[in-house]
C-alpha cells in the first residue's frame, strides 16, 4: 500500500470538468467537491484512530506484569473480544445505504491497518495463496495482516507453536462435506488454544487465463471438494472435459498460467492471485455452502458478550458415556452448539468427543458444567472461549 500524507489538504479535478466548472458549476463537479470535503475528513479522523492505537499499544507494553517481561513474554496487541464488540457495535449502529456488512468490511479494514501499526501480526494459514482458508484469513483479520501459506494443517499448528506465526487460521468443518478430521486431531497433540473462527460462504468460479482458448478446453483443475461440489454443474456444462483433482484450488489456479486448454475451479481470492478471468461465477451445486475456521493462538481471550466455548473430553470406555457426559450442560442451561466424534489415539476403539457450547469459560453455568462432567471422565481440555464469528 502507497504512503498517504498525514493531513491531506489539497484536491485533484478532471481537466475536462474544471474547464466546464469555470463557465458554469456541473451538479457533479459541486457533488464531487462535497465527496472531497468528507474525504479530507474522514482521512484525518482514520489516521486519529490510528494515533490512539499507537497510544493503546505503549498502555499494552507498560502493562505486560513483571512475570511476564522476565520470561520474555510480549505484550499481546491483538484482541480478539474487542475487535468482535467493534464488529458489532458497527453493525448495530448502521444506518445505512452502506449495507451492515460492507460497513463491518470497511471497519474491518480499518482496524487491520491500525493493529498493523500497534505491532505487525504474521498469520500462518492452510495454503497455498488462493485458497478458501486464505480467505477466511483475510475476511478475520483484514489485509493488513501479514499472512505465510503453509503445505498443511500440521504444519500450521506447528509454526504458531514454534511462535514463528503469532496465530493460524485452520479449516474445521464444511456445511455439505463435513469435520476436518486433521485439525480435530491437530488439538490432541497441541497445547494451542482456539481463540476466534470465521465463516466462509464458499462460492466457486469457473477461472480462465487471457491466454485460454475457451473453445477447446480439454481439463479443469480444482482440489476433489471443490470438484465434488460443482459435479452438477460440470454434467450439465462441460460434459467431457478430464477433471483432475489438485493439491488446493490455489493450486488449479496457478496451473493455468502455462496451460491454454485448462480452466480451473476456485474462489475469488484464487482469481484475483493469479490474474484468472471469471468465465462463470457461483457455480457450486449448493449455493449455501459454508466453510467453518478456526484461529488458533496461545492466549486465552477475553469474554466479549457472545462467545463460545470448545472443549475437549477424553471418556471412559462404557454404555451410556455420552448421555453422560452432557447432562451437567443441559442441568446448568448451557446449550451445545456441536458434538464431534474422533477415535482417541493411539488406543484402539477409544474416543475423544468435541463439544462447542455457547458461552464463555467465565461465565458461571459453563464453569460449573464442566467442573461437573470432569469427575465422570479420564479428561476434559478446555480448548478455548471465543467470539462468535461476526462477519
Ligand atoms: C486498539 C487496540 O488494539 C487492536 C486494534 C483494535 C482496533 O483498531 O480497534 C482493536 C483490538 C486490538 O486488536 C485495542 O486493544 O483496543
Amino acid at each position: 500500500m502507497s504512503e498517504q500524507s498525514a493531513n491531506p489538504q489539497t484536491t485533484t479535478q478532471n481537466p475536462e470538468e474544471t474547464n466546464a466548472a469555470a463557465t458554469e458549476q456541473s451538479p457533479l463537479t459541486a457533488l464531487r467537491e462535497q465527496i472531497d470535503a468528507l474525504d479530507i475528513q474522514i482521512h484525518n479522523m482514520i489516521n486519529d484512530r490510528a494515533k490512539l492505537a499507537q497510544d493503546v499499544a505503549i498502555y499494552k507494553k507498560q502493562t505486560v506484569s513483571d512475570a511476564d517481561a522476565k520470561s520474555h513474554k510480549n505484550p499481546i496487541f491483538y484482541r480478539p473480544e474487542r475487535e468482535a464488540q467493534v464488529l458489532k457495535a458497527v453493525m448495530e449502529r448502521n444506518t445505512g445505504p452502506i449495507a451492515d456488512d460492507k460497513m463491518a468490511r470497511l471497519f474491518r479494514e480499518i482496524m487491520s491497518v491500525c493493529l498493523d501499526l500497534e505491532a505487525p501480526q504474521r498469520i500462518a494459514f492452510l495454503g497455498p495463496i488462493g485458497t478458501f482458508t486464505h480467505a477466511a484469513t483475510l475476511k478475520h483479520f483484514g489485509k493488513a495482516a501479514d499472512t505465510m501459506p503453509l503445505a498443511t494443517i500440521t504444519d500450521v499448528f506447528r509454526e504458531v507453536e514454534a511462535g514463528t506465526a503469532a496465530y493460524g487460521v485452520v479449516p474445521v468443518e464444511n456445511s455439505s462435506e463435513g469435520v476436518v478430521n486433521h485439525t480435530l486431531d491437530g488439538f490432541l497433540s497441541s497445547t494451542l488454544k482456539i481463540i476466534g473462527e470465521v465463516e466462509l460462504p464458499i462460492h466457486q468460479n469457473f477461472l480462465v487465463a487471457e491466454h485460454t482458448k475457451v473453445d477447446s478446453l480439454s481439463r479443469i483443475y480444482s482440489h476433489q471438494q471443490s470438484l465434488a461440489q460443482c459435479r452438477h454443474w460440470l454434467d450439465v456444462n462441460f460434459p467431457n472435459i478430464e477433471r483432475v483433482a489438485v493439491s488446493s484450488n490455489g493450486e488449479a489456479a496457478r496451473r493455468l498460467k502455462n496451460e491454454w486448454h485448462s480452466a480451473a475451479i476456485a474462489g475469488d481470492v484464487a482469481a484475483v492471485e493469479y490474474d484468472l478471468h471469471k468465465l462463470y461465477e457461483n457455480i457450486e451445486d449448493n449455493p449455501s455452502n459454508t466453510t467453518r475456521f478456526l484461529i488458533i493462538g496461545h492466549e486465552a481471550v477475553a469474554p466479549s458478550g457472545q462467545d463460545k466455548t470448545s472443549i475437549v473430553v477424553s471418556a471412559h470406555d462404557k454404555a451410556g458415556a455420552l448421555i453422560e457426559i452432557l447432562k451437567p450442560l443441559s442441568e446448568h442451561g448451557v446449550s451445545m452448539t456441536s458434538i464431534e466424534t474422533r477415535p482417541e489415539r493411539p488406543n484402539k476403539w477409544a474416543y475423544v468427543f468435541f463439544i462447542d457450547m455457547d458461552g464463555h469459560i467465565d461465565d458461571a453455568n459453563v464453569t460449573a458444567a464442566i467442573e461437573a462432567i470432569r469427575p465422570m471422565v479420564k479428561d476434559v481440555r478446555i480448548l478455548g472461549s471465543y467470539p462468535k464469528a461476526v462477519l
